[in-house]
C-alpha cells in the first residue's frame, strides 16, 4: 500500500532550520491535515514532498519509491499531484484547454512516437478528452469550462486548480490552502469535494489549511508544527486537547473540534 513516510526531515536555508527532524506517516486513502502558525514550515515541507526543495537531511518516500531528491516532475509520475496556493493555472485559458494542457504535459507523447503511431496517439487524446470531462463533472464545472480562467470568481478558480491536479490522475494529492480567501458557501463545497476526492476516488488527501474548523472536520489525523519542528500529532480530538497546540495557537486563533 502506497504511504507516504517523511522520516527525520531537517530543511535548512542559510543557517535557519525552516523544518527540524520532522518525521510523520500518511496512511493510504486518509486526510492528514499539517497545521500551524505562519512561518512553521507548512508549506516547506509539501515542497519537500513534491520536489521543489529537497531536505538537507532526512528522507522521504511514498510506497516504493524515494521522493528525497527526486525532480517534480518524477514525482507527479509517482502519483503525487499538487494543488498550489497561489494558482498555477494560465488565465487566457478555458477550465477545459487549461486541464487538456496539465494532463497532457504530463502523459506527454514524443513527435516521434506520435507519427510513428498516430493511432495510438489519437485515441490517447481522446482518452484524455473522456478523462478530463470527467473532472469537470466531478469538480461540477460545467457552466464554466468554455470560460477563459482569469474572468472566473476567484472560488471557481480554486476549484479548477484542484481539478487540474486531479487530471494528473493521482493517488497522493496535496493541497495548500485549498480554501485561502473563499467565502463559507464555497469553502463548504471545497470541503465536500475534497471529501469525495478521498471517498470516491480513493486519492489519500495531504492538506495544509488555517481554517481550523475545517481541518478538525475533515481529518483523520492531523499533524501540529511550530518553528519547524512537529510538537503534535493524533486525531483532531487529540490535537485540539493538546496543550502545545494551543500553546502555539494563543492570541493567535481558537481551536474548535
Ligand atoms: N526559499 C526560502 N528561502 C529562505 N527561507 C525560506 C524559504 N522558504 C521558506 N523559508 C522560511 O522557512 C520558514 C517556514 O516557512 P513556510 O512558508 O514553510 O511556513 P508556513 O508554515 O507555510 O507559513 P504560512 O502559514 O505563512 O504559509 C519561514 O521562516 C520562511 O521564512
Amino acid at each position: 500500500m502506497p504511504q507516504l513516510h517523511v522520516e527525520n526531515v531537517t530543511l535548512t536555508f542559510g543557517g535557519l532550520n525552516a523544518l527540524t527532524d520532522v518525521s510523520l506517516t500518511v496512511p493510504e486513502g486518509e486526510i492528514v491535515s499539517i497545521i500551524g502558525p505562519n512561518g512553521a514550515g507548512k508549506t516547506s515541507l509539501l515542497n519537500c514532498i513534491s520536489g521543489f526543495y529537497h531536505p538537507t537531511r532526512g528522507q522521504i518516500r511514498f510506497g516504493e519509491h524515494d521522493l528525497t531528491h527526486a525532480a517534480p516532475n518524477v514525482i507527479t509520475g509517482y502519483g503525487v499531484a499538487r494543488a498550489f496556493q497561489n494558482l498555477e493555472l494560465f488565465r487566457g485559458l478555458s477550465v477545459t484547454e487549461n486541464l487538456l494542457l496539465a494532463r497532457h504535459t504530463h502523459l506527454r507523447y514524443g513527435l516521434l512516437s506520435s507519427l510513428l503511431y498516430y493511432g495510438r496517439a489519437s485515441r490517447q487524446e481522446a482518452q484524455n478528452r473522456a478523462y478530463v470531462e470527467g473532472i469537470i463533472d466531478f469538480m461540477e464545472l460545467e457552466e464554466h469550462r468554455a470560460h477563459p480562467v482569469g474572468t472566473l470568481a476567484y472560488g471557481i478558480q480554486k476549484r479548477v486548480e484542484v481539478a487540474r491536479a486531479l487530471t494528473l490522475a493521482p493517488r497522493l494529492l496535496l493541497l495548500d490552502e485549498p480554501m485561502a480567501g473563499m467565502n463559507v458557501e464555497e469553502k463548504e463545497d471545497m470541503v465536500r469535494f475534497i471529501l469525495d476526492i478521498k471517498r470516491e476516488h480513493g486519492v489519500t488527501v495531504v492538506l495544509i489549511e488555517h481554517d481550523l474548523g475545517v481541518v478538525m472536520d475533515i481529518s483523520d489525523r492531523v499533524y501540529v508544527l511550530d518553528f519547524g519542528q512537529l510538537i503534535a500529532a493524533g486525531t483532531p480530538a487529540q490535537v485540539s486537547a493538546d496543550p502545545r497546540v494551543i500553546a502555539a495557537y494563543t492570541g493567535a486563533q481558537e481551536l474548535s473540534a
